[in-house]
């Protein structure tokens, strides 16, 4: 079994092993969320030029074969080798360093496992088959992006205000404004927060 939880991950050091696309896929996302990512690997894939290029300071890179003393100081590690073998010490080490660890290629190896995001600043959507059909989960995000593509950032600082005075002010009536709140378009919304201020 698998607790979702929202994990916070600036300034903490993770560590990736493997440099291939699921490496890279796992890097990507940790960089975009915060984290300090340090990725072990004899051979990386070019696409992590560009993370460098971006993130600069908060990604390392350790062109080495895997060792245990690469994850003695982090918070999180990944197993993403091609390796079964070498990924299972990973799980291993990191089982006896009580560091939580996700290996991509078994989930019974893994003490979390990552599922699929979507990042719109103020609202966060993760989905997750447990590991049962990953393909699935990609496949809900990209619905639900579309479906719920208008919650974008502007929208959710209003939504977020509306909810403050809704509380303060109309807490006779807070599920009849969140309700309306959430059917109005941006320009609407606007608007709406202005008659509430009043
Ligand atoms: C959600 C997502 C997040 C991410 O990776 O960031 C994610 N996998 C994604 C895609 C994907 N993965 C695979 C395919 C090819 C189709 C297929 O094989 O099914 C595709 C589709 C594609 O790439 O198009 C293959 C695969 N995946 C795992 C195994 C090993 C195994 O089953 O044991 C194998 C076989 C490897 C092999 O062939 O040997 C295992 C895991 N993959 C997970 C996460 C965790 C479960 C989360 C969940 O169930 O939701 C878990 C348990 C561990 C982990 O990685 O944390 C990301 C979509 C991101 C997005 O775009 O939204
Ligand atoms: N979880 C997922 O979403 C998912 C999706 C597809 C595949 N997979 C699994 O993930 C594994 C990796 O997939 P990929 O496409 O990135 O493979 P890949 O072959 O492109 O990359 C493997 C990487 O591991 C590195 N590596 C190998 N031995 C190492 C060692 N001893 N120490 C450090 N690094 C080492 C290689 O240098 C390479 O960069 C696959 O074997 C597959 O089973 C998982």
């Amino acid at each position: 079994m698998f607790y979702p939880i929202m994990l916070k991950i600036e300034n903490k050091l993770i560590v990736v092993v493997g440099g291939g696309q699921v490496a890279h896929r796992k890097v990507k996302k940790l960089l975009e969320f915060g984290g300090t990512v340090r990725v072990v690997s004899p051979k990386i894939i070019d696409e992590f030029k560009d993370l460098q290029k971006e993130y600069k300071e908060n990604i390392e890179f350790i062109y080495d074969i895997y060792n245990k003393k690469y994850i003695k100081d982090s918070h999180l590690v990944i197993g993403a080798t091609s390796s079964r073998n070498i990924n299972e010490e990973i799980a291993r080490d990191c089982n006896s360093l009580n560091i939580l660890v996700n290996i991509v290629d078994s989930k019974d190896d893994s003490d979390f496992i990552t599922p699929s995001i979507i990042n719109n600043d103020n609202l966060t959507i993760s989905i997750s088959t447990l590991g049962s059909f990953p393909y699935l989960s990609k496949k809900i995000r990209i619905d639900m992006e579309k479906k719920y593509k208008k919650f974008d950032k502007e929208y959710m600082i209003i939504l977020e205000e509306i909810r403050r005075i809704t509380l303060d002010n109309y807490s006779h009536k807070t599920k009849e404004i969140m309700d309306k709140a959430l059917e109005l378009d941006i320009v609407d919304l606007k608007e709406f927060l202005k008659e509430l201020e009043k």
